[in-house]
């Protein structure tokens, strides 16, 4: 049996979600001709740390856009908690659920690590009659911005300038204002990338914690990382899944040896 086949135990029938959070089915994104996303299929099951890796170019980005609707497939369908969503807006997606951070900083760097949260807190996703608020008004939602603070461990620095934080907490940031939305699927993409030992070990224990409760899948070039995060990998490679399942058998994979993790395996 191949890793690959995991992805097919346990299909749910039609309209059934069944412990299943996220779900691609047969995903086609053709840019002209190419095609970045080939025919993905996965199951992200509900509580689950899911990484989603592959060289560079192999679709993980495009892959989480589709998820998050921010591009629409050519063909296939996106399934979050049973109910399809690849024909629904970012904002909508977020309201049913998911939310993502961003490769590139989505942060405000003139205002304060705590106004950035509030800001978040009263987006129209989570606040729908709401239009934009002056910061000063929006201390009726300071203590959940300050219990954001706390558990992506900002709490002593919520009236730094965000342009002051250093890279990783930027990223702890970032993961803050995901939380604002409440999501039941948080994707993160590439939480740890340009970091240092120091940061990549206080983004894990973030993501373990952030991961209490509800289902997070990453897109993360550090194998460690993975290694110590993920339950389960996805294994991208030319827009197609090259391998899915538990970490330590899809490594032993020879097709993924091959693409993807020959030197960590030496
Ligand atoms: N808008 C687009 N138009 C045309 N081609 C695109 C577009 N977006 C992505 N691609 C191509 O699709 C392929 C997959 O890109 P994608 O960014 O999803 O890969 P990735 O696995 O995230 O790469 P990396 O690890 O380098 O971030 C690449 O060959 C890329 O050049």
């Amino acid at each position: 049996m191949t890793a690959t086949s995991h992805i097919q135990e346990g299909t749910p029938a039609p309209g059934a979600h069944a412990g299943v959070a996220l779900e691609a089915r047969n995903l086609v994104k053709d840019f002209r001709g190419f095609k970045a996303t080939n025919d993905v299929s996965l199951q992200i099951r509900e509580g689950e740390i899911h990484a989603i890796i592959g060289p560079n170019g192999a679709g993980k980005t495009t892959l989480f856009n589709l998820l998050s609707g921010f591009l629409s497939p050519t063909s296939g369908e996106v399934h979050l908690f049973g109910e399809r969503v690849d024909h629904l807006r970012p904002f909508e997606i977020v309201r049913r659920g998911l939310s993502r951070s961003f490769q590139i900083s989505s942060v405000f760097p003139s205002m304060t690590v705590r106004q950035n949260v509030l800001v978040a807190l009263q987006s129209p996703t989570t606040l729908p009659h709401q239009f934009w608020t002056p910061v000063s008004r929006l201390e009726s939602l300071g203590a959940q911005a300050d219990q954001i603070l706390e558990d992506v461990g900002l709490g002593a620095f919520h009236s730094r300038l965000a342009a002051d934080l250093s890279h990783g907490e930027k990223r702890q940031l970032e993961i803050g204002i995901s939380l604002t939305q409440h999501p039941r699927v948080l994707l993160l993409d590439e939480p740890t990338s340009g970091m240092g030992g120091e940061g990549v070990a206080r983004v894990i224990a973030l993501v373990r914690q952030v991961a209490r409760g509800r289902t997070v899948v990453l897109v993360e070039h550090n194998m460690s990382v993975v290694a110590e995060l993920a339950n389960r990998i996805t294994v991208l490679q030319y827009g197609a899944v090259l391998a899915s399942g538990q970490y330590d058998e899809v490594r032993r994979d020879p097709r993924v040896i091959e693409a993807y993790l020959g030197e960590e395996t030496h």
